[in-house]
């Protein structure tokens, strides 16, 4: 496999359910090294994109590669080289966290128990407790340590922070990415908790019903996308939703609300053209963005999407 293929590729990648598409023509490429966020309103489709990429479904058209081989025929392979932690665990209660470690072990060529062990006593997960007996949090610790004992040259984590309390999920994140990263890997997932990826994402993808919005340096995306408030002496300029990097027009009071993608000094210069127009630059939080791509808050409810 040559090096410089991305950890995962996908081209025209569709998954539909009963006739309704989950994912839809997607276009991803996640390059190697790093950590790369998913992020997407309920039902966007970001689960079964990653249950495709690891052949847990199968996709009803296009293609995926995942480092540098077919996630469909060289499933097996794949799944080697790749550390997964599903949105829900499903364990089996009766079973002691050690003997499930082992297991798990058995299965994999390579297994870091240097790590597992280390982790297991940061996380406070003792080889004797019962599976079942553990809190929602501590599940997902134990799915974690479960993804990083077969020291993945990928991870692919659906929403790992589920249950943690704020300073676990802190801690945990920063273990993980220090770890990770600093080895070369790469970490793929998915989050609503967007202070989360604030903090530790250096690229994010947006997902808006099975499709790509947008994917791009999380530096670059906060750099890019801002709101200019405005309040025209008189009427606002013809065609001003057609000014360059303009994606939206808003109303607020008497003054308008700019949404730009970019192209924030052009926008500037044209503003300075107006005389007694009054504007000021606002920056956006990924929070902000993420309600701007899906739609705005004033946005309606999808109903019946789920059933
Ligand atoms: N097994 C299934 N059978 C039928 N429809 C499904 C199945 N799995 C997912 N879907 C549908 O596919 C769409 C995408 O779901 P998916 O779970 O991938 O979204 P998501 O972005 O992960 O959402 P969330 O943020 O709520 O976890 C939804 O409309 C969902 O109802």
């Amino acid at each position: 496999m040559a090096i410089s293929e991305p950890a995962v590729l996908t081209r025209g990648l569709t998954k539909t359910f009963r006739g309704r598409p989950a994912v839809h023509g997607l276009d991803l490429e996640v390059p190697r090294g790093g950590v790369f966020a998913l992020l997407g309103p309920n039902g966007a489709g970001k689960t079964t994109t990653i249950k495709l990429l690891l052949n847990l479904l199968q996709p009803s058209a296009g293609e995926m590669r995942v480092l540098g081989l077919d996630a469909v025929a060289d499933s097996v392979a794949v799944r080697r080289r790749v550390g997964y932690q599903a949105e829900s665990q499903h364990f089996y209660r009766n079973t002691g966290v050690g003997e499930l470690l082992s297991f798990c072990r058995s299965l994999y060529p390579r297994w870091n128990q240097e790590r597992v062990d280390r982790y297991c006593r940061l996380f406070e997960l003792p080889a004797r407790a019962r599976v079942g007996g553990l809190s929602k949090g501590k599940q997902t610790l134990l799915a974690l340590v479960l993804a990083v004992g077969p020291e993945p040259e990928l991870l692919l984590l659906d929403e790992p922070a589920t249950g943690l309390d704020p300073l676990r999920r802190r801690q945990v994140l920063k273990l993980l990415v220090e770890e990770m990263s600093k080895e070369g890997r790469t970490i793929i997932f998915s989050s609503h908790q967007l202070q989360d990826v604030e903090r530790i994402a250096d690229r994010v993808a947006f997902l808006l019903r099975g499709g790509l919005i947008l994917s791009r340096p999380l530096e670059q995306l906060l750099a890019e996308e801002k709101k200019v408030r405005v309040l025209f002496p008189g009427p606002p300029p013809a065609e001003l939703e057609k000014w360059p990097g303009v994606r939206r027009v808003a109303r607020e009071g008497s003054r308008l609300l700019i949404s730009l993608s970019g192209r924030l000094d052009e926008v500037l210069v044209r503003l300075q053209r107006y005389e007694g127009a009054a504007f000021d630059v606002l920056d956006q939080t990924l929070e902000d963005i993420f309600v701007e791509y899906a739609g705005g808050e004033e946005s309606v409810w999808e109903v019946g999407e789920d059933d």
